[in-house]
């Protein structure tokens, strides 16, 4: 590998091929210069056209609507002003989608240089790979977007003979050289030409970059493991097994951005779902898509999708179902009939709008229709109908008008735009038809969301089983009325490992026509009762047809010391595949406290050191529970303790349990006390807490212990 990092200004000057990449870049970015400042005079002059164009043909339409034949020709004048305005519009995007690549360019116009030998003795050719795509005025591309099908041979790692997909075809190449590039805007810093695929100093140089409060992208230094995963097809479910720090987060924003490149104009940012595991992890990772040009998924907790479709005042967080109970739910549902009882009034302010008997008799409109989402959905439209009807007949009654007259003067004017003097008697019924829409507005969604429908009692009769837990009702809903979304396309579960199987089977279930992306790590399962890989295998297995499996097994996140610290806790076998890429570093600082008070004088040490440290310092309990002793020990010394709607400062000391520091790093962890009554021996689940927490550290950790430190850890003592 040749690397000029270390090369001084005077190096580099005599440098030819430095000298060479640095002229490439400033004449790549003086063209870059140009394109943007022809864009935005291009765009200024159509906006400046568009509205000269749209005053001058407003001016000519005339407004006729005399006779049919002069109306059709004020329709025809609309239309083709609506066609213009939209022409005008589609322009203004398009220029404007290549103005925000320019933009992005000119903060770094490309990160790597691939040579290629297309075919057999022919003469190499250069491709400058970036993060947008930009071609010359020849249409020449100058920069290839890093998601095209050839930037994968920079990615492939390998020189020599490889090959990339495109088109459903594999194109043969020879690669001759993969150069990388340190570049700030026209600043060509550095270049890395690398022969030896392992070998990879634009990584190691990234890596030692201190962490920030915001999660990166990392385009230009995706390994080939990830890569395999952002690129891969298409398949029902694909499953990440990844150690702690391997890129499972940073590989799934990354795949996103790949989808929604490769699905360019046919897939829309709402048909993408990324359920997080809490809000501060979604704070967290918020502005990776941005800064790579892309807007972010639909992202949400899963506690906030059970919230949307649950009936009001249902708590989301219930014990779980088994998956038996799901899998029964099914069968069910096969042979199920409708009976009055399970069916509900519709009934808002005291007011029968539809009752459950009149329910019932849509029901046998349709005899040969069985009980299931088909006929939820023909009841469904007809009810719709039937409260429309309803409404109209009480519009007419002497009771609503009378209602109306005594509205307050503010609330006539907001429903009808004037104080209610209607002069006909339709006038009268349609202000009052307004009124009623708005008071039963309720009724539509009620409708919309078939709580006409009593699950709980359906589920009671098919099932056996009084107040079904939450999975279970949501999947019993699922399967009754059909509810879910059918326009999800892709959804991408981070930590995977920490849900519960009916929690996986209603995700599975709800998006049901949507590819799955599952992330985790079975070593960070930090409770009991959520689910194992073979879990997860067998929920997307019957729900989705197949699941395939991916691994990742470097640690990207932290030093050799940290990750050998947590990779011993691991099973030999995994152990030994193993390995970090950073530089090595300190040592983990292991203090196990003889006494209270040593204890005491340790913790408040340490704590007190870390706020001289650069970047930040997360103090990680187990529990909640535990950030109150932490504050009863040290009082006002507590370091400031973070909650679950809070974001990550970029330094300093803070303090905060284990379930929210999931999926986060800090360049300093301290364990206040990893003592045996809290990480006991031989406890599965405690080990994964250990491991998922030493793991969330960088660069240095510190683990403290009032007593000896957990037997879990024998193995680092004994180093
Ligand atoms: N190819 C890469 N190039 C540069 N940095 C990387 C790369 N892969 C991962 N990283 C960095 O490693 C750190 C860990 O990545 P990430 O959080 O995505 O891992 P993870 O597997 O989701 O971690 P965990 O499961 O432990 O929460 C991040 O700082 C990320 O930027």
């Amino acid at each position: 590998m040749q690397d000029n990092l270390n090369e001084t200004a005077s190096d580099q000057a005599c440098d030819p091929v430095f000298q060479q990449e640095q002229d490439h870049l400033s004449d790549t970015y003086a063209k870059l210069e140009a394109i943007a400042k022809n864009l935005s005079e291009k765009m200024e002059r159509r906006r400046w056209q568009a509205a000269k164009d749209k005053d001058d043909m407003q001016g000519e339409v005339k407004h006729n609507f005399a006779s049919d034949g002069e109306a059709q020709e004020t329709y025809v004048d609309y239309a083709v002003l609506n066609n213009l305005i939209r022409d005008y519009n589609l322009e203004q995007d398009a220029d404007s989608e290549r103005l925000a690549a320019a933009a992005k360019l000119l903060e770094q116009p490309y990160f790597a240089k691939i040579s290629l030998e297309m075919r057999a003795g022919a003469p190499a050719k250069d491709i400058y790979i970036g993060l947008a795509g930009v071609a010359d005025e020849n249409y020449r591309r100058m920069v290839v977007d890093w998601r095209s099908p050839v930037a994968e041979v920079y990615y492939n790692q390998e020189n020599g003979a490889t090959s990339y997909e495109a088109n459903g075809r594999t194109i043969k190449v020879n690669l001759l050289n993969r150069r990388q590039f340190d570049i700030e805007g026209k600043t060509l810093r550095a270049y890395f030409d690398s022969d030896v695929a392992i070998e990879d100093s634009l990584l190691l140089q990234s890596l030692s970059a201190q962490r920030s409060e915001h999660m990166k992208a990392i385009t230009a230094t995706i390994q080939k493991e990830q890569n395999l995963i952002i690129r891969h097809e298409d398949v029902p479910a694909l499953l990440v097994a990844g150690i702690a720090g391997s890129g499972k987060t940073s590989v799934l924003l990354q795949r996103i951005a790949y989808l929604f490149y490769r699905n360019r104009g046919s897939l829309d940012p709402r048909q993408v779902f990324l359920i997080s595991p809490n809000p501060v992890f979604a704070k967290y990772i918020e502005n990776v898509l941005p800064d790579l040009g892309e807007r972010n998924p639909e992202t949400i907790t899963y506690r906030d999708l059970c919230a949307r479709l649950l009936p009001a005042g249902r708590n989301p967080q219930d014990k779980e179902s088994p998956l038996e109970l799901l899998w029964k739910i099914d069968r069910a549902v096969e042979g199920l009939r409708f009976e009055l009882a399970d069916l509900r009034d519709i009934k808002f302010y005291g007011v029968r709008l539809v009752s459950a008997g009149a329910i019932m008799q849509l029901m046998q409109k349709y005899p040969n229709v069985p009980a299931g989402p088909h006929l939820v959905t023909l009841v469904r439209e007809e009810l719709f109908n039937r409260l429309d009807a309803r409404l109209k007949q009480m519009a007419a009654t002497e009771a609503v008008q009378d209602e109306l007259l005594c509205l307050s003067l503010d609330e006539q004017v907001r429903l009808f735009n004037a104080p209610y003097d209607p002069q006909t008697e339709q006038e009268g019924r349609d202000c009052a038809l307004a009124y009623l829409q708005e008071r039963f507005a309720g009724a539509v969604l009620a409708i919309e969301r078939d709580e006409w429908l009593r699950i709980d009692r359906i589920g009671m009769r098919l099932l056996g089983v009084e107040n079904l837990p939450v999975s279970a009702w949501l999947y019993l809903n699922m399967a009754v009325t059909g509810l879910g979304n059918p326009d999800a396309r892709y959804v991408m579960i981070d930590e995977v490992q920490d849900y519960t199987p009916d929690q996986l089977a209603v995700m599975a279930r709800f998006f049901r026509r949507a590819h799955f992306m599952l992330l985790g790590d079975p070593h960070q399962a930090i409770r009991p009762e959520t689910a194992s890989y073979e879990q997860i295998r067998e929920v997307f297995e019957c729900l989705r047809g197949s699941i395939e499996d991916c691994q990742l097994l470097t640690s990207y996140r932290s030093t050799p010391e940290i990750t050998a610290l947590f990779a011993g806790l691991l099973p030999e076998s995994e152990r030994m595949q193993i390995s970090a890429v950073q530089r090595a570093d300190q040592p983990p600082a292991l203090i196990a406290c003889p006494t209270e008070e040593d204890y005491e004088q340790n913790l408040r040490r340490v704590i007190r050191e870390a706020s001289d440290y650069d970047g930040l310092t997360a103090v990680v309990v187990p529990w909640k529970s535990q950030l109150k002793r932490l504050q009863k020990l040290l009082g006002d010394d507590t370091p400031q303790i973070i909650g679950q709607d809070r974001r990550l400062p970029s330094s300093g000391v803070l303090a905060l349990a284990l379930p929210l520091a999931k999926g986060l790093e800090f360049d300093h962890v301290i364990i206040p006390d990893a003592g045996a009554s809290l990480f006991p021996a031989n406890d599965h689940v405690a080990q994964n807490r250990l491991y998922t927490t030493i793991s969330r550290a960088t660069r240095t950790i510190t683990i403290l212990s009032n007593g000896p430190l957990t037997p879990l850890l024998d193995f680092a003592n004994q180093d």
